[in-house]
């Protein structure tokens, strides 16, 4: 006997829970289910950065732990499980995801982050129906996520650290467990309190109902009651042949009727009274909701940091929305609104003393800090964001929008658009600085160089990448090969460093000048700037300046071969649609263009940030 009924529709079914966590056994079988547990050998791996939305992580990571126990189930096991449950809990506050501690320090790190805060709790569920199709597995994924606010007490030290030795927080997300002694850290919980713990069992219920009892179309054009688990009776006729039992259908029916006779509210009310019970809703579209309004958000940001919001509250103590507004010199109404988005958006803090930076915000959005993203998003407001709104143009016509933007005919795309002004240029640089900046490290050690004793940064810009590799190989001398324009102001970007003495700056154009030579040529984020005619031909001149053995290392943002998953690169492929004449490509596509010219050895390092990288080596012809 269950309690809720559409719990029984996976009684005969054979149901797998692709979990270790103790907690989501207990609720599950408290719930009545009858499972088998096989833990997921998934790594808990996924790039964070690239998902829009710490859901989205959670959600794709419960919905490859399943995965990876149906396919291991299918493989080595006959009898193929009819359906897999995999769930991920994470905590996020102040823009960060946290998951389980790796140590009492990261446990202390976390603990002490979330003291005195409200923070949110995620858990994404993944259901995943398996079939075998000539012993093919056939599998169909239903996903879901449930959010629960907590607020934890401020927690002295000792408190923490008395918590910490419990030895509690070591295997669960965030470091704590609210359903035991951690319990006691927490002021309050808005939403379900088993999605905390680990499993969103109402949610899930929710869910089965979808999966088991679709709504018939006519049920859908009806009016529909919200947020309800409709019992299993409602429906029974309806999709599942295993179901047991017309007689709570009729049981229903005859209850409307009664209403009809009675005529309580004539006949019409008492129809629409009986249809509400009967119906169900569509999915509501939250994913949806925010696509729609995701470029608000976008501008939101944008706006702050044009107006040095997190400049001015930098390392500072917390300030009022009156204060900021007279020091920037806006609104006061208009400014609090910023602020408070700022705040739900994780960039800001807010509490009664007023605003503060998040790290985050000190981090990337200050205009000064070392990672500031500061450059590219005034790139992306000032430039990206007024060619978007031609986007519809771009996409009728396959070209880039800059003489919409200008008013004028673009020639050479980068002296007419980027370069036009030394102001677009030296914007463009702070753009290109702090995109490389964020990955220059990751990039100059994806393979080693070490055998490469001279290298060449075409259209290397400011020299950002060039330093790193200077940094990381330190008997490597480094040119950074550029337009004159270019070199010029490179000047502004170049702080005093020790490795100073081992990089050049050396004007040219890649297209028409002799490339200065080199043991190593680097191509980052130029490829893409290019139709293939172009790049056949940039590919050609470093060829011809590759000795045999050289090395060319790319690097850009790579699609998936498929061009489905990969969402920032497909993303950034369009952007590159409505600026440039070029494309993002796939590692197989990038492994044409460069087995063509003799390149060879091809290795690829999926980075997981902004930028992926390549190095292939020239081979005699
Ligand atoms: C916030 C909170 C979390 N947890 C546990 O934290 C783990 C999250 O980690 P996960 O990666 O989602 O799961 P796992 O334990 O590694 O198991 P698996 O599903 O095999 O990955 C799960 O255990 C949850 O109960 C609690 O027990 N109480 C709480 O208050």
């Amino acid at each position: 006997m269950v309690l809720c009924p559409v719990i029984g529709k996976l009684l005969h079914k054979r149901v797998v829970l692709a979990s270790a966590s103790p907690r989501r056994q207990e609720i599950l079988s408290n719930a009545g289910l009858r499972f088998e547990v096989v833990p997921s050998k998934f790594k808990e791996k996924l790039d964070k950065a690239s998902f829009a939305t710490p859901y989205g992580y959670a959600m794709e990571t419960a919905k490859q732990k399943a995965l990876e126990v149906a396919n291991r189930m299918h493989q080595k096991d006959l009898r193929t499980p009819d359906v897999v449950i995999g769930a991920d809990t994470i905590v996020t506050v102040g823009g960060l995801i946290l998951e389980k501690p790796v140590d009492k320090q990261d446990a202390y790190r976390m603990l002490s982050r979330l003291s005195g805060r409200e923070h949110s709790v995620f858990t994404g569920v993944a259901i995943v129906h398996c079939s075998s199709k000539e012993h093919q597995l056939d599998t169909r994924v239903s996903e879901f996520y449930e959010e629960t606010k907590v607020k934890f007490s401020e927690l002295s030290e000792e408190l923490l650290w008395e918590y910490i030795h419990s030895g509690e927080p070591m295997d669960k997300a965030g470091g704590y467990g609210i359903q035991a002694l951690g319990g006691m850290l927490v002021e309050s919980v808005h939403g379900d309190f088993l999605n905390v713990v680990g499993f969103p069992l109402n949610h899930f219920c929710k869910q089965l109902v979808k999966l088991y009892y679709p709504p018939r179309p006519e049920d859908l054009r009806r009016r529909v009651k919200h947020n309800s688990i409709p019992a299993v009776d409602t429906f029974e006729d309806l999709s599942d042949v295993e179901g047991s039992g017309s007689e709570p259908a009729q049981r229903d029916t005859g209850s409307c009727d009664e209403k009809a006779q009675a005529g309580e509210a004539g006949q019409a009310a008492a129809e629409a009274e009986c249809h509400r019970t009967q119906e169900t809703l569509p999915p509501f579209p939250t994913r949806l909701l925010e696509l729609i309004d995701g470029f608000m958000l976008s501008k939101a940001l944008f706006t702050a940091c044009k107006l040095k919001v997190f400049d001015l509250l930098k390392d500072e103590a917390p300030q009022k929305a009156a204060d900021i507004a007279s020091k920037v010199d806006t609104s006061v109404c208009g400014m609090e609104r910023l602020l408070n988005i700022c705040a739900a958006m994780g960039l800001l803090e807010k509490t009664e003393q007023g605003y503060s930076n998040t790290e985050t915000a000190n981090l990337y959005l200050a205009s000064d800090g070392e990672y500031s993203l500061h450059g590219i998003i005034m790139h992306k407001n000032d430039l990206t964001w007024n060619l978007f709104t031609y986007l519809e143009f771009a996409i009728r016509e396959g070209t880039h929008q800059h003489h919409r933007l200008l008013g004028k005919k673009v020639e050479d795309l980068f002296q007419d658009a980027y370069y036009q002004s030394p102001e677009t240029r030296l914007r463009f640089m702070r753009a290109m600085h702090s995109m490389v900046k964020l990955t220059a490290c990751q990039v100059a050690t994806a393979f080693d160089l070490s055998r490469f004793s001279s290298a060449c940064d075409v259209g290397g810009c400011t020299g950002a990448l060039a330093r790193e590799l200077a940094r990381e190989y330190p008997r490597m001398q480094v040119t950074v090969f550029d337009l004159p324009d270019i070199i010029e102001l490179a000047a502004h970007f170049q702080p005093a460093r020790p490795q100073a003495a081992q990089i050049h700056f050396a004007a040219g154009d890649f297209f028409r000048d002799p490339l200065p030579s080199a043991e190593l040529y680097v191509l980052c984020r130029i490829l893409h700037d290019w139709p293939d005619d172009k790049v056949h031909k940039l590919l050609s001149r470093v060829a011809e300046s590759c000795k045999p053995g050289a090395g060319l290392l790319l690097v850009e943002m790579l699609l998936d071969e498929e061009k489905r998953v990969a969402q920032r690169a497909l993303m950034q492929s369009l952007d590159m649609l409505v600026q440039t004449e070029g494309r993002e490509r796939s590692p197989g596509e990038y492994q044409c263009l460069l087995e063509l010219h003799g390149f060879h050895q091809v290795q690829v390092v999926h980075l997981g940030g902004v930028l992926d990288a390549i190095l292939a080596t020239k081979v005699a012809p």
